[in-house]
Order: structure tokens, then C-alpha cells, then sequence
């Protein structure tokens, strides 16, 4: 079994009477890429510094490679947890070259000048950027700066790299190419990386395992495509943005949804006898001709997204204010009126919530 680099117990931040994280669990193996995502506010930079040794935390522990950092009276300062950091601005020092950017953590901790030169070649060379050395980083590209950020954060050779949403000052075309290359530079340098961000499709590029955050909680962690598959809750389904959660009720022949009614039977896991939510993915819809459809709806939008045409259609008969999104290879005309046949078999339920009527 893989040791776990960096795990939390019951993690708790307060500010003042304020909770920020309410008990935090994770574990993060050897090797694996973290990605912290959820919206602004539910917690994921504090969990960062909390980790990093930036903040204490009011209750629980934090330990890098079975030992205990932080918790039970410990606490540990940044600079003795062998963790390399990348920050959202870089923080590159413009009075100094890139060579001298990389080697500060080592002269901070007073290695002396002919090892330091040895190893801040090495950790330019693995992001290959050691023509550059001699640069002010001010005439480097935004993407060129990055990688500087990245050798000054292994430079040391960390057991653990935190970056926090190092691409969000980037433009969106070179941010969408720098995040391919440090998925693979994360892999290439075998690194055990926590990644906070924002950006959905950032960290399910990068991440092997992704926590959703919801106000200072963990809602879900799980690989990428499991929570495409199987979202625990409506609310990560629909931050997730993988469709349109509705209410959905079970018939003696079929299913009723808003004033449709259907006798296509519907899936084994799909509940009796009361109202349930239910994901309707795009893949979860078919086209068919008006005539033969419960519902009806007519085209609002069309994007290009993963090599298919997303259609929101605006139900106009069989359901009231609802809007489902459906994929299709053509792009549908605005305005077109199309009928909706729904595959029961790829529908999500979710099980009422607490306090829900059952
Ligand atoms: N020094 C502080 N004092 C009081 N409250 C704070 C402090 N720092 C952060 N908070 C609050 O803690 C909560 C979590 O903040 P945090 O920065 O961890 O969120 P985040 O998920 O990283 O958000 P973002 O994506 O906007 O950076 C927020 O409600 C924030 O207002």
C-alpha cells in the first residue's frame, strides 16, 4: 500500500466565532495530484495555509509523511515542513534573475554557493528553462514565469508541492495550454501536488483525486470521472454543471415530471412512490419528432464543447420553466422546435434529504 503524503484529521478553522472549516479528512498518496475545487469563499485557500503551516488550525492535525506538523500542541513553521509552494501571482522578485529567483529557498537555508548553482540548474533543466537563467523575469513570458515559479518550488526537492490557483492571472488561451503542461511536468517530476483552483476543467486536467469543498466541508472526493458518474448530491451535480436537476415521481406504468406523463418504464434505482430528484444529463436525452414527444421544447442556445453541439431547449409543453441541455453531432437551428425522449436508464436519482417529505 501506497504511504499517504499529506493527511488531515477533523481539521477545523475558526475565525473569531466564525467557522471556516468544519473537519476536514483527507489522505493523499505518494504521487497523487489533489485538486481543491469548489466556489469562491467554501474554504480551500485556508485548507492550503493550514497544510502549508501559514495558519494553525483551531482543532484537529495535519501530517506530512507520518509526522505530526500541526495539532495535539505541535506546530511546525512553514520552513520545516518540506513543501514547495506556487501562488497565484508567482511571486517572482523582478531585482533578481531567474537563477537567482530558484536558488533563494536554498540560500535562505544558508547552502552554500556551489551546491545551490548545481541544483538550481537541475531544477531549471527539468522544467527546461536553463537557457534562461541569466533572465530577468520580467522578460519572460507569462507561461516561461510560471515554470521559474514551479523550479523555485522543487528546488529543494519538497515532498509536496501546494499550488494555489497558479494560472487564474494567465489569459484563458495560454492558461488552457499551461494546464496540459503541468499536468504532465506534476507527473514527469513524480510530485505529490495540492491544487486549489475554481476552474472545473483545471482540476479534473490535473487532478487524480478532486474534493469538492462547500462551505468549509468536503461535499465529495473522488476521481474525476466517478464524480461525472456518480455525483453524490444534486448541488454537486449542478455545480458540477452536468445538467438539469428536476423533481421526478415514479408511476404505477412509468414516471410523471411536471404535467408530463409517461409510460416508458423507468430504471431499476429509480424510488416509488414519491417525488424524487433526479439528474437529466444531455446524454440522458434523445431528439425525436414533436409529434411523437411527451416533451417539447424549443432551441434557446447552442456552444461547442468536447467534439459535440450542446442545445439548451426550453421545455414549452410537459414541464414548466425547465431547462435541459442536449448533445447532439449538428448544430440545431435557434428557435427550431424539438421533442425530448428521455433514456431512463441513464437518469440519476438522489435520495431525498434530510427533512425532505418522503
Ligand atoms: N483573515 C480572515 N479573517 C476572517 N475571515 C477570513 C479570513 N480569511 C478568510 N476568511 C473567510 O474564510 C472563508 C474562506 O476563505 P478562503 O480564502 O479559504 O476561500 P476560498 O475557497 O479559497 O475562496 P476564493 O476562491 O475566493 O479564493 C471566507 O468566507 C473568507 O471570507
Amino acid at each position: 500500500m501506497t504511504a499517504n503524503t499529506v493527511s488531515t484529521c477533523d481539521l477545523r478553522l475558526d475565525y473569531g466565532t466564525t467557522p471556516v472549516l468544519k473537519g476536514i479528512d483527507i489522505a493523499l498518496p505518494a504521487g497523487n495530484t489533489l485538486a481543491l475545487l469548489g466556489p469562491s469563499g467554501c474554504g480551500k485557500t485556508t485548507l492550503l495555509r493550514l497544510i502549508a503551516g501559514l495558519l494553525a488550525p483551531s482543532f484537529g492535525q495535519v501530517w506530512i509523511e507520518e509526522e505530526l506538523v500541526a495539532g495535539n500542541g505541535i506546530f511546525l513553521p512553514p520552513e520545516k515542513r518540506g513543501l514547495g509552494m506556487v501562488f497565484q501571482d508567482y511571486a517572482l522578485w523582478p531585482h533578481l534573475s531567474v537563477a537567482g529567483n530558484v536558488g533563494f529557498p536554498l540560500e535562505m537555508r544558508k547552502i552554500g554557493k556551489a551546491e545551490r548553482d548545481r541544483r538550481v540548474i537541475e531544477a531549471l533543466r527539468r522544467v527546461e528553462l536553463e537557457h534562461l537563467a541569466n533572465r530577468s523575469p520580467g522578460a519572460l513570458s507569462g507561461g516561461q514565469q510560471q515554470r521559474v515559479a514551479i523550479a523555485r518550488a522543487i528546488v529543494a526537492e519538497p515532498r509536496i508541492v501546494l499550488f494555489d490557483e497558479p494560472l487564474s492571472n494567465l489569459d484563458r488561451e495560454l492558461r488552457e495550454n499551461m494546464v496540459g503542461e503541468l499536468a504532465s511536468l506534476i507527473r514527469q517530476l513524480g510530485l505529490t501536488a495540492i491544487y486549489v483552483t475554481h476552474d472545473q476543467s483545471e482540476a479534473f486536467t490535473l487532478a487524480d483525486q478532486v474534493a469538492i469543498m462547500d462551505h468549509g466541508l468536503i461535499a465529495q472526493l473522488a476521481a474525476p470521472e466517478e464524480l461525472i458518474e456518480a455525483p453524490a448530491s444534486a448541488k454537486i451535480a449542478e455545480f458540477l454543471r452536468l445538467g438539469t436537476v428536476a423533481n421526478m415521481r415514479r408511476t404505477a406504468t412509468g414516471w410523471a415530471f411536471g404535467s408530463a406523463q409517461s409510460d416508458h418504464a423507468l430504471g431499476p434505482d429509480a424510488p416509488f412512490g414519491h417525488e424524487a430528484q433526479v439528474l437529466i444529463s444531455p446524454h440522458s436525452l434523445q431528439a425525436c419528432a414533436p409529434e411523437q414527444a411527451v416533451l417539447t421544447g424549443a432551441v434557446k442556445a447552442v456552444q461547442f464543447r468536447d467534439n459535440a453541439y450542446l442545445a439548451d431547449i426550453a421545455v414549452t409543453e410537459g414541464a414548466d420553466n425547465l431547462v435541459l441541455q442536449i448533445a447532439s453531432n449538428s448544430r440545431m437551428r435557434l428557435g427550431e422546435r424539438i421533442g425530448l425522449e428521455i433514456v431512463s436508464d441513464c437518469l440519476r436519482w438522489f435520495p431525498a434529504q434530510a427533512g425532505q417529505a418522503p
